[in-house]
């Protein structure tokens, strides 16, 4: 009944003396040796051969063997439990078993036996084990899963390009064992793969390598699409120079949308610790990074093209407003490496002399944009810029093309340069071509496309707008700035020109002269061979004195005869005064024109800057003070500024100013004074003499303002108004006893060069309603001075209508006995200055007595000026002379006050009332 106890176990049920011996087997365990129960009952573990090293042990498993286990539960006295495992049968296979060893005890409670109880527990170490594997597993994955999860957010955190590159070779480092790692990506073109990021000993070696595919492990992976493990030892043909530390690698292709972007190399310096097994991990980054780079390299295309399409909308605005062709083009050829992406643009000129060179390059290199060195003109001229410019045509060369329209050294150069897609165009002005734009892309991009060529072609065409616009403007801006008739720089052009100069340049005050000239005898040339010849003369006058220069002075015409010079420089006063005289020498020849050898001259006024002024108007005013002072002081002369001249100036021009205020006011009176004749004492004339009544001033004495009005050219005005005066009061007193008194006019010499003088005068009288011969008319001996012919005719023409004619300050001008003949006069007026001091100069007497014979000799009166004293008087009257006049009979009077004035002079040689009666 206990054999079947036993046999009815799940477990091994074995009793045993002390001895070890079996008192009872259970049929599994004897199944299991091989033996029938009988045979083991009373023999020992060993004698039913059950395997020493387990009965005994097994140091090594550290195994005490059952026997020891028996003996000290049986010396416990109580059950021990033993978890046996890596147990081999007798088969050798291992087995693991939990056994119980329970001390039996005799009724006296002594230990007779003991009693093992053993199961096989194998199968469940195998499912720990298998549970602890899947465990580790299921670790790992998560392990993974986390480093994936940091991975991913943190390459996609909008990275730059560059940045993110090298984030992915940092991310591999950290979270693999790799210690080492590259990045190589693809090119724009599909060339090569080039490395762009590392971590290690050997990055700045490797950064920048291009490994053509097939070629170095970047171009087997590319090549071959897939992950691969290598090691020194077993792939020395792929290591090339670039992994020189590394014993092993993982490589791992970056794909997208099924194209190989790029690879990924995750490196290893050590033998001992494996990376193979990191390829996993590597290739889920790897789908990361792929996607990330992906992503990052769209932002970088759409930013790129947003900051393109900024430029290009600059450019557009910059090239509206283009002022300087050169400088602009040179900015424009800059704007295009941001707007167009490309590599360099190139442009060239096409010279004053018809030929090209190079003006401008710049390019890209590294992001940086730097100019480039210049082509040489000869190199430029074989080039394709060279061949748009000759045909006006576009061009365009393929990246991979030598094109025949470019010379050997150019394509040498092409190479050399590593140049690749490139697009020229001519840039063209009014139909003619100013130069070629060129863009080109390094070989190893991609050719420029159709979109890129149509910006180009945008920007050329703007370009040429803009040219054609600046040209136009430049066009009317010299217009505006020159003058037409000898190309010089307008008064415009040298104030403008001269305020620029005289602003200040870092704290230092320009130094230099203005000159200030008027042709002497221009006026002559233009008045007598016509306009015609004075333009010709201008022009020659300009063309000397601009060969007197240096480039850098300016020379202008300020309108009419009148030039003017800036001097730069120089301060000194010497070298001032010898540009004038060189300039006045350049005059000094005669110019021929149209078979005519003509003379002019000039004069000169100059002032300097600083000294005398640092503004425009200041500087203008002063050479031209001086100038007018050279002038008065004859012909020909140089002068420079000096204070008190101005000061003369200066009254002379407000005088003018006030002039003009006057005429308009009729600011004027008349006086009239007396004549007296000699013969009868009685008087027989008036002359009006003009006064100007200033509102400040006071009565202001026609010395003081006729010259400046004569100057002005206000003496015709002025001449007028007293004509017309003198005519209306002689109308007045035409009922009056001075009704028969004949008044005498002053007229300027200017006067008698109005075609219509005699007209005026004529229709004077009539309108007034006084006979003609009442009225005399007082011209000086400078009317002869200019068109002779003309003044003789009119003076006959009102002579013939009744008007008299006199003489005035003879002996004081030309004094010619000819003109005496020639003019149609009636009276001569002796210059006071005969007159003053007659009764004491011998000479005198002769000098009046000689003019009274003359005047009579040629049939006309005599009047004396300015008789003041009874021996003047009376000397006068003996020599014969017809009348006087002067301070002796009266001063000037007004109107009102002449006739009480003529009536107390004739009263001197009119009878008493009585008298007259008897
Ligand atoms: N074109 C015009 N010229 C005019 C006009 N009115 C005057 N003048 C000319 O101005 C000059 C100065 O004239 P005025 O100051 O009026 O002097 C005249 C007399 O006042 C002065 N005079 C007369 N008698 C004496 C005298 O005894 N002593 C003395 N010191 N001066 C005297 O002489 C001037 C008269 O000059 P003239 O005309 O030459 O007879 C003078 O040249 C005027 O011509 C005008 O309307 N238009």
């Amino acid at each position: 009944m206990l054999q079947q106890i036993a046999d009815a176990q799940l477990t091994t049920f074995v009793i045993k003396d002390l001895e070890h011996r079996f008192l009872l087997v259970d049929q599994a365990l004897a199944d299991s040796l091989g033996l029938s129960v009988e045979k083991m009952i009373g023999r020992h573990d060993l004698e039913v051969g059950i395997p020493e090293r387990m009965v005994l042990g097994d140091s090594k498993l550290g195994f005490p063997g059952f026997w020891a286990l028996d003996d000290e539960a049986v010396k416990a006295g109580c059950p021990l439990h033993e978890a046996d495992s890596d147990l081999r049968k007798g088969s050798e296979s291992m087995y693991s078993a939990d056994t119980l060893r329970t001390p039996l005890r005799d009724k006296d409670g002594n230990i007779t036996a003991l009693l093992v109880q053993s199961r096989d527990v194998s199968d469940l170490i195998g499912l720990h084990q298998n549970l602890a594997e899947n465990r580790a597993t299921v670790e790992l994955q998560d392990g993974h899963l986390s480093v994936l999860g940091d991975v991913l957010t943190s390459l996609m955190q909008n990275l730059d390009l560059d940045t993110l590159f090298d984030h992915i070779a940092e991310t591999i480092v950290v979270h693999t064992r790799a210690q080492s790692a590259y990045i190589w990506m693809l090119n724009e073109a599909g060339c090569y793969m080039e490395a762009v990021a590392a971590v290690g000993p050997q990055k700045r070696a490797c950064l920048g390598l291009q490994r053509p595919r097939g070629q170095g492990i970047a171009g087997k992976v590319w090549e071959d699409r897939k992950s691969v493990f290598m090691d020194k030892t077993t792939v020395g043909r792929y290591w090339l120079p670039d992994y020189i530390y590394e014993q092993q690698l993982c490589c791992v292709p970056l794909i997208v949308d099924d194209d190989v972007i790029g690879v990924m190399v995750l490196g290893s310096f050590s033998w001992d610790v494996s990376i193979r097994p990191e390829i996993a991990l590597a290739e889920k980054i790897a789908n990361i990074a792929a996607i990330a780079i992906k992503n990052a390299q769209l932002m970088a295309s759409t930013q790129a093209e947003l900051s393109r399409s900024r430029a290009l909308s600059e450019l557009g605005s910059s090239l509206s407003a283009i002022s300087d062709p050169y400088a602009d083009t040179d900015a424009v050829c800059r704007k295009l490496l941001d707007t167009i992406d490309i590599n360099g643009a190139v442009f060239v000129v096409v010279n004053e002399h018809g030929t090209l060179e190079s003006y401008v390059a710049w390019g890209k290199l590294s992001q940086e944009i730097k100019r480039l060195v210049l082509l040489p003109a000869e190199m430029v001229a074989e080039t394709i810029c060279a061949w748009c410019c000759q045909t006006g045509e576009e061009a365009f060369i393929s990246r991979d093309q030598l094109d025949a329209r470019e010379s050997s050294r150019i394509h040498a150069m092409r190479d050399e340069m590593n140049y690749g897609s490139t697009s020229c165009m001519p840039v063209m002005s009014a139909g003619k071509v100013f130069g070629a734009l060129s863009i080109v892309r390094e070989r190893q991009r991609c050719d420029l496309n159709e979109r890129e060529i149509n910006v180009f072609r945008t920007v050329v065409n703007q370009l040429s707008a803009a040219l054609e616009r600046y040209d136009l403007h430049s066009a009317l801006h010299h217009q505006a700035n020159h003058d037409s008739l000898t190309k010089l720089p307008n008064r415009r052009q040298f104030e403008e020109e001269l305020s620029s100069y005289l602003e200040p340049k870092s704290g230092n005050d320009a130094v230099g002269a203005v000159m200030f000239m008027d042709l002497d005898g221009f006026k002559l040339v233009n008045d007598t061979l016509g306009h015609g010849v004075g333009d010709e003369l201008l022009k020659l006058v300009a063309c000397r004195l601009s060969g007197c220069l240096r480039s850098e002075d300016l020379l202008a015409r300020m309108g009419g005869d009148e030039f003017a010079v800036i001097i730069k420089g120089s301060q000194s006063l010497e070298y001032a005064v010898e540009i004038s005289t060189r300039l006045s020498d350049s005059l000094s020849k005669p110019f021929l024109i149209d078979g005519s050898s003509l003379n002019v001259g000039t004069s000169m006024g100059i002032c300097r800057f600083p000294e005398d002024g640092t503004n425009v108007d200041d500087l203008l005013r002063k050479a031209d003070v001086a100038m007018y002072q050279a002038k008065n002081n004859g012909k020909g002369q140089i002068l420079c500024f000096d204070q008190t001249l101005a000061t003369k100036v200066l009254k002379r021009v407000q005088i003018e100013y006030q002039l003009r205020q006057a005429i308009a006011e009729e600011q004027f009176e008349l006086f009239y004074q007396p004549k007296v004749n000699c013969q009868t004492g009685i008087v027989d004339g008036i002359e009006a003499l003009i006064r100007w009544r200033h509102p400040d001033k006071g009565l202001i004495a026609p010395a003081d303002f006729i010259s400046v009005a004569e100057e002005a050219g206000l003496i015709n005005a002025i001449g007028s108004w007293v004509l017309n005066e003198a005519v209306w009061q002689a109308s007045q007193w035409s009922d009056t006893a001075l009704g028969k008194l004949r008044i005498a006019v002053n007229i300027a010499a200017s006067q008698f060069q109005l075609e219509n003088f005699s007209s005026e005068v004529l229709d004077v009288l009539v309108h007034h309603g006084v006979p003609p011969d009442r009225l005399e008319l007082e011209v000086t001996e400078s009317i002869v001075m200019k068109n002779l012919d003309a003044v003789i005719t009119r003076l006959q023409t009102l002579r013939t209508a009744g008007v008299r004619i006199a003489i005035d300050d003879f002996g004081t001008g030309y004094s010619s006995l000819k003109y005496l003949q020639d003019l149609p006069l009636d009276v001569l007026k002796i210059d006071r200055s005969f007159i003053l001091r007659l009764q004491h100069e011998e000479c005198r007497q002769s000098l009046v007595n000689t003019i009274l014979l003359l005047a009579s000799g040629l049939g006309l009166e005599t009047v004396a000026e300015g008789v003041e004293t009874l021996e003047q008087k009376e000397k006068l009257v003996t020599l014969g002379c017809s009348s006087i006049q002067g301070f002796y009979y009266s001063v000037p009077v007004l109107a009102d006050a002449l006739p009480g004035v003529v009536e107390s002079i004739n009263a001197l040689v009119a009878p008493e009332p009585h008298q007259r009666a008897a």
